[in-house]
């Protein structure tokens, strides 16, 4: 069996119609795909309201129509940048391709050799995690950046309630 495997990191905080258009172009270029949920230990947080739990399930349900299998992994940032790449592949599936637009990110994998890939952007003044949780947090429309069930999960879990809480703002 010679897959070929890939890895996607991001926060998704939370997974927006940027990133399932990204994994939509990936997915038609390769057998699997690793979704590592980068800083999963932070929620509760203006910047990272959500659990990693919860970003799980948004990406679960959000890539129901999605025709490529994926692991959605939960990943802790490490202290040292430099342990972080081997802490990653300790956590995962073997893959050959990262894709990724995070400058360090990028600059981790190279150093170790992995094949990195830079996906387009799409509509990043709107598909952004910023702008998104700005429109939560000032009573904007913000449901139609996102996957119609990650707006079901984030109804379900009360989590603009949440952001605005830890935001201090309710
Ligand atoms: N609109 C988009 N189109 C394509 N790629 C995107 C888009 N938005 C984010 N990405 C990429 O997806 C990966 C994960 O991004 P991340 O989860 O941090 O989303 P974000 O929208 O950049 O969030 P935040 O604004 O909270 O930092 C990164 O490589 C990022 O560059
Ligand atoms: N030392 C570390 O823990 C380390 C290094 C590089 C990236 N990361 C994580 O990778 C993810 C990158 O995702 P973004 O592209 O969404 O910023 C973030 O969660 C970031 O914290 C962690």
């Amino acid at each position: 069996m010679n897959m070929k495997r890939a890895f996607y990191i991001g926060r998704f905080q939370p997974f927006h119609l940027g990133h399932h258009s990204v994994i939509t172009s990936i997915a038609e270029e390769v057998d699997e795909l690793i979704i590592g949920i980068g800083s999963a230990q932070k929620s509760h947080e203006v910047n990272n309201p959500f659990t990693a739990g919860e970003r799980v399930m948004m990406i679960r349900h959000a890539l129901e129509d999605i025709d490529v299998h994926f692991y959605a992994l939960p990943i802790d940032d490490t202290l040292q940048n430099p342990i972080w790449v081997s802490y990653v592949t300790s956590r995962t599936p073997p893959f050959d391709t990262v894709y990724t637009n995070n400058p360090l990110v990028i600059e981790l994998f190279e150093e170790t050799g992995v094949k990195v890939k830079q996906p387009p952007m799409y509509h990043r003044n709107e598909y952004s995690g910023t702008e998104i949780r700005r429109r939560m947090l000032e009573g904007e429309e913000w449901k139609h950046l996102v996957p119609d069930a990650v707006a079901d999960v984030i109804e379900e879990i009360n989590g603009v309630r949440r952001l605005r809480r830890v935001a201090g703002t309710d």
